[in-house]
């Protein structure tokens, strides 16, 4: 395979960036031919990192225009933005960006995506439309996100929050799944109109009809694991493998404090996790 993780020289195992006051992953996929990058999740704090990053692999600039039909960076089923036919990829030489996109609006931690459109110019941010939030360009169910050779097709696996989706990758042998399917566990569905039905019906129609071999990568773990498989998850994850009734009991008795940054990351995260929001 060609798409990398983080490190040009170390094509697997791949790596993950990690932030530890959320406990987030964020992931950094590219093409080593075209040098075009995706950054899965990015958060506030170690944005000048992924940027610095970004920099460091000689990343060529990744422009995402709002674009009506098939362009060559996306190819979604409906109408992009207002139509406006625009290229989405533009290279420029040795310039610095890959593309910031949110598996969902995050309730524990701000975005990274507002300041690295800041800190990489060009760089435009992406999250479902569902989300409600702002953002550069909103996907949906369906939509492909290209980065050189490769795409993430987004599937959209609410519950967790109405908005969240999961990106695959386009060879099935990776997903990355946000906070619908954490390893051995799931998002919670307590807040941002979560629900437990929703989720379960979502984890196993659009994630665990993967491939057993697919990689899951999730936003977050809490107990130090980084990867895991639809395989395992499948037979393993302890929440998932209940009935959806049983399952709905579970998360409706988890009682798990709120997120100590819910009260400003989710206001923040959907205005693009800056004060001065795309239009
Ligand atoms: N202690 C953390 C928040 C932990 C938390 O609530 N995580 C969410 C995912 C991020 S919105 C979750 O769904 N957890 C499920 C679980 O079973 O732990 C903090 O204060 O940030
Ligand atoms: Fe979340």
């Amino acid at each position: 395979m060609g798409a990398w993780f983080c490190a040009l020289t170390c094509p697997t195992p791949p790596s993950q960036m990690f932030e530890p006051k959320s406990c987030t992953y964020t992931y950094l996929l590219g093409d080593r031919e075209s040098r075009e990058a995706i950054l899965i999740d990015p958060v506030l704090e170690t944005a000048p990192r992924d940027a610095q990053l970004v920099k460091e692999l000689g990343l060529r600039l990744l422009y995402a225009g709002q674009c009506g039909g098939r362009t060559p960076g996306f190819e979604g089923r409906g109408g992009w933005g207002l139509g406006i036919l625009r290229p989405f990829c533009v290279f420029l030489d040795l310039a610095l960006l890959s593309l910031p996109v949110n598996t969902h609006c995050h309730a524990d931690h701000i975005t990274g995506s507002g300041v690295l459109r800041s800190l990489l110019p060009g760089c435009q941010s992406v999250i479902s439309r569902l989300s409600g939030a702002q953002a550069d360009l909103h996907i949906e169910d369906g939509d492909s996100i290209h980065f050189g050779r490769f795409a993430l097709e987004t599937r959209a696996s609410p519950g967790h929050t109405p908005g969240c989706v999961t990106f695959v990758l386009n060879d099935h042998s990776m997903a990355f799944t946000g906070d619908a399917l954490l390893i051995r566990g799931c998002g919670r569905t307590d807040f941002q109109q979560g629900c437990a039905k929703t989720l379960y019906h979502s984890v196993h129609e659009k994630i665990f009809t993967l491939p057993g071999d697919c990689l899951i990568y999730p936003a977050h773990d809490y107990h130090g694991l980084t990867v895991s498989t639809v395989e395992e998850e499948r037979t393993l994850n302890p929440r998932l493998t209940l009935s959806c009734e049983e399952f709905v009991k579970v998360m409706d008795n988890l009682n798990l404090p709120k997120p100590q940054q819910i009260d400003f990351a989710v206001p923040a995260n959907m205005r693009c996790g800056i004060q001065t929001p795309p239009s």
